[in-house]
């Protein structure tokens, strides 16, 4: 992580923070301010891309996670040559899917990925803004499990440290911007 210091930097210092959204008690880390600047967003892409090249280049498919995940899903998936699998909140998604119930840091919901998005064997990584709880990303890594994918590692941009997400996650989780 050392090398994408600088870097990391320049994207925490265009992260705003919002008191009491979208819940009194919950300081909220808006990953769209990042999108504001269009340097601060390259800047990411690149990091995104090279960490995910360096480490975990054996990626056969990228997941991500509705609706901020698809910030930068699609995108690294393109850059990487790999297919792109969302997850989604229920019913949305068409066809046969597996379904998880979940918590997060400010409520309850329901993911689905669908069914046959991933051949069984494959080497997913599973990308998103943010773990809060870690709700999110076990309910996801549960789903691709579920599919017959290997969850190789779940990458986030921010992480919020005091809520330990990353001991609920079943996964190696990698964040880059520590709250
Ligand atoms: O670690 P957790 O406690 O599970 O919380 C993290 C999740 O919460 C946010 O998504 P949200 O469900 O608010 O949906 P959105 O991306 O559609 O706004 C965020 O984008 C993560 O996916
Ligand atoms: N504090 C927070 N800021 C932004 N997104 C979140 N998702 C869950 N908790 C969050």
């Amino acid at each position: 992580m050392e090398e994408f210091k600088d870097d990391i930097e320049l994207v925490k210092s265009n992260i705003n923070s919002y008191p009491d959204f979208p819940k009194s008690g919950i300081l909220f880390r808006d990953i769209f301010s990042i999108f504001n600047n269009p340097k601060a967003a390259k800047v990411l892409d690149s990091v995104l891309l090279r960490y995910v090249k360096k480490i975990v280049p054996q990626t056969d498919v990228v997941v991500a996670l509705e609706s901020r995940g698809f910030l930068f899903g699609p995108t690294l998936a393109l850059e990487m040559g790999v297919p792109f699998v969302p997850v989604r909140k229920k019913g949305k998604l068409p066809g046969i899917v597996y379904q998880k119930s979940y918590a997060l840091e400010y409520g309850t919901d329901i993911l689905e990925i669908q069914a046959s998005s991933i051949q069984r064997g494959q080497k997913v990584l599973i990308v998103d803004d943010l773990i809060a709880t870690g709700g999110t990303l076990e309910a996801s890594c549960q789903l691709v499990r579920q599919c017959g994918g290997e969850v190789l590692q779940c990458l986030v941009v921010m992480e919020l440290q005091d809520l330990k997400g990353k001991e609920k996650v079943s996964a190696q989780v990698e964040s880059f911007i520590k709250f």
